[in-house]
């Protein structure tokens, strides 16, 4: 009732005109959730109509919750607002100091790494900054009838006085991508250690123009990763010599990924198991230490690699069976201990559930004649 009188009943008289409106309609799914919550924030923020105020939140915690939230020096339009006869009157750029409150403070909510909602966790909002060499991620726990709880997971030690740093996005975007998106979002220019270094070897040299060429540079990618093995808590980027700067290239990682997915979904188990090796030296080396997308993909290999022991198994000689649960074998090992740091997440089953499955499975298949 409370809510009723002190918004909804405000704006509900304009919202049957404002949902028709041609404005309205020829917003994205998203822009509409966006533009019908920040019609629903500015009643809510000043229930008196009195625009020219200092927002109220006396005895209303969303408000106040709300208010507190950094703005953002982005300069992201708003959307056009379901607005009555008073509130037509906020001035514009109220609003839209309003509005850099959302994408300022909003969570990617996601369980086993698939996003399935956004959402807004004051104190995190206000306690971490943003770096594409992380040393935490965020997680977020589902449980029924419970408010979906948000956990930070540090990747490996962290030393004390340290900053604790989640990523905004997505670490091995594009380095241009990824300023684009912190400056157009956040209102800052990124200045971790990862976009310092590939700002600093721009342009990226291409991959050489022959195959023979290409596969030898791989095979030296992948030695190399090999042989760090898990001593380093930075991304081995850092570490790399400069004739392997070619797979920091934008296209690099995407065109191997939609290679291993659509090799992996056709049964063609050779190539499959060649570009899934070769992203996973890519991802190693692009991400920190325990990185979740590290574990994702070497278990989205390693049931590749057991795919093909299942399809191979009464077609092909033993020692080809063999080597594919080998190759099973050593990604589901990366994945367990990746996946274990990061820990139980998001709702029931999940990637943990799939390893312990999966680590049984091979093991009677090591017991087999
Ligand atoms: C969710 S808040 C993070 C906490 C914020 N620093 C605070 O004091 O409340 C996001 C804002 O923090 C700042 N920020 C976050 N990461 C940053 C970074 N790596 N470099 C510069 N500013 C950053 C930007 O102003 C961004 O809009």
């Amino acid at each position: 009732m409370a809510q009723w009188k002190a918004h909804h009943r405000r704006i509900c008289k304009a919202y049957n005109r404002y949902n028709i409106s041609s404005e309205y309609q020829a917003l994205s799914v998203n822009e509409k959730v966006d533009a019908v919550l920040l019609s629903q924030v500015l009643i809510q923020l000043y229930p008196n109509d009195q625009f020219d105020l200092t927002p109220s939140t006396d005895g209303d915690p969303l408000a106040a919750t709300f208010s507190d939230l950094l703005e953002s020096s982005a300069q992201v339009d708003p959307p056009p607002l379901c607005r009555t006869s008073k509130s037509a009157a906020v001035p514009r750029d109220t609003i839209r100091k309003i509005f850099s409150r959302f994408g300022n403070n909003n969570f990617i909510l996601h369980s086993h790494l698939n996003t399935y909602a956004h959402g807004v966790y004051p104190m995190a909002s206000r306690f971490f900054n943003h770096s594409c060499t992380p040393n935490c991620v965020a997680k977020y726990i589902i449980a029924p009838q419970q408010v979906v709880k948000m956990e930070l997971v540090a990747l490996h030690n962290i030393a004390a006085g340290d900053e604790l740093t989640i990523p905004y996005l997505d670490p091995a975007l594009p380095y241009e991508t990824r300023q684009d998106a912190l400056q157009s979002n956040y209102g800052f220019q990124c200045a971790c250690q990862l976009c310092i270094f590939q700002g600093r070897i721009q342009p990226i040299p291409p991959l050489p123009s022959t195959l023979p060429e290409t596969s030898h540079l791989w095979d030296r990618l992948r030695a190399f990763v090999d042989s760090m093995g898990d001593s380093q808590d930075n991304p081995l980027v850092f570490a790399i010599s400069e004739e392997l700067y070619p797979f920091l290239n934008d296209t690099c990682l995407p065109d191997l990924s939609e290679q291993f997915t659509r090799s992996s979904h056709e049964g063609e188990f050779d190539i499959a198991i060649l570009t899934g090796k070769r992203l996973l030296a890519l991802y190693r080396m692009i991400y920190p230490r325990n990185f979740p997308q590290i574990g994702m993909h070497a278990l989205e290999l390693a049931k590749t690699a057991w795919n093909a022991v299942v399809t191979m198994e009464h077609k092909a000689d033993l020692s080809v069976v063999q080597s594919f649960a080998d190759e099973a074998r050593a990604s589901v090992l990366i994945a367990s201990r990746v996946l274990n740091n990061f820990g139980i997440e998001g709702d029931e089953g999940g990637p943990l559930e799939e390893i312990r499955i999966l680590q049984g499975l091979l093991s009677e298949e090591r017991a087999l004649p």
